[in-house]
């Protein structure tokens, strides 16, 4: 597969050989090249929730709980509660380290250690994209947020941690894996909050939509509060990258504004590795871990408040 994307890096210039290569050269960099296997680690199709696998009954579980936990009051009250990023320091990497207990239980592709999979995702990024390092360490760090399972974060269960996200406080789009279950959600037949634009106006821009809990907003929080020089674009990467009804059904985009249009360009781009890039495979950590601690370096303070 081949993806075309608009690129926007800001190369330093500093680079002699770069500054001289040819237009065509250029266009073969920068042309990311990935093969997307047919089938997961368990022979069938990516995100089928319905094929008859060992974890279909448990990912359905999973949703239904999700689906109907996920309200206004519990995105408001979390996102206050976890925003105080009071409960720890620690590096990037020593994050990494804690994820390797987690298995995701929404995943019907994965069933790997979680850094498996941030390596695998890093790795193939950088493969094709050699020269946007703020997206490999994107790679990296995009599923940082999972660290909510642990119990010094409160041990949050599975479905406020894991899983695809939406926007609560308006009508819950019929693409959502497993719609069915948010009749039980009680925001389900709040008329405030179960209409096309609910709470919200027309491009309001996401950054004023309340998405469901988990793991992306919570590493967007971290990630932002402790001052990380990443681009818009990985941020928004990291928020919304589970955002599955937006990238992948394009539901709710009349809540987008221009930026998140700009930023939605390099998402797409994201989600062929986040997705494709789980297997089998094991990544040499040892040798993969000081380039990702220099890009962690120059991109993030040594300490995180979590
Ligand atoms: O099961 C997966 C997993 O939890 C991912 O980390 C998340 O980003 C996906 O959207 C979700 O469907
Ligand atoms: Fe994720
Ligand atoms: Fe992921």
């Amino acid at each position: 597969m081949t993806i075309l994307i608009d690129h926007h890096s800001d190369h330093n210039g500093d680079n002699t050989e770069e500054k001289n290569v040819t237009e065509e050269e250029t266009e073969l960099v920068l042309d990311g090249v990935f093969v997307a296997p047919h089938t997961n680690s368990f022979g069938h199709t990516f995100r089928d929730y319905d094929a008859q696998s060992e974890r279909r009954r448990s990912v359905e579980e999973f949703y239904k709980t999700n689906h109907i936990g996920q309200t206004v009051d519990f995105v408001r009250r979390m996102r206050e509660e976890y925003g105080k990023l009071n409960r720890t320091e620690m590096s990037i990497w020593e994050c990494c380290e804690l994820l390797n207990e987690f298995v995701d239980e929404s995943d019907p592709d994965l069933d790997e250690p979680q850094i498996e999979h941030l390596l695998q995702t890093a790795e193939a990024i950088r493969k094709d994209y050699p020269d946007e390092d703020w997206l490999h360490l994107t790679g990296l760090i995009h599923d940082l947020g999972k660290v909510l399972l642990h119990s010094s974060f409160g041990e949050l269960p599975q479905w406020a941690v894991v899983g695809d996200t939406y926007p609560v406080g308006c009508a819950f789009d019929e693409s959502i894996v497993h719609h069915k279950y948010f009749k039980e959600n009680p925001d389900f037949n709040n008329p405030s909050y179960n209409t096309k634009f609910g709470i919200y106006t027309e491009g309001c821009g996401l950054d004023n939509v309340f998405m469901s809990w988990g793991h992306d907003d919570y590493m967007y929080l971290v990630a932002k509060e402790n001052k990380t020089t990443l681009p818009s674009a990985g941020l928004f990467i990291i928020r919304y990258h589970s955002f599955y009804a937006l990238h992948k059904s394009e539901a709710y985009k009349h809540l987008m504004n221009e930026e998140d249009r700009e930023n939605m360009k390099w998402l797409k781009v994201f989600n062929k590795y986040d997705l494709y890039s789980k297997s089998k495979v094991r990544i040499n950590v040892e040798e993969v871990k000081p380039y990702y601690l220099s890009l962690i370096n120059k991109y993030f303070p040594a300490k995180l408040k979590w």
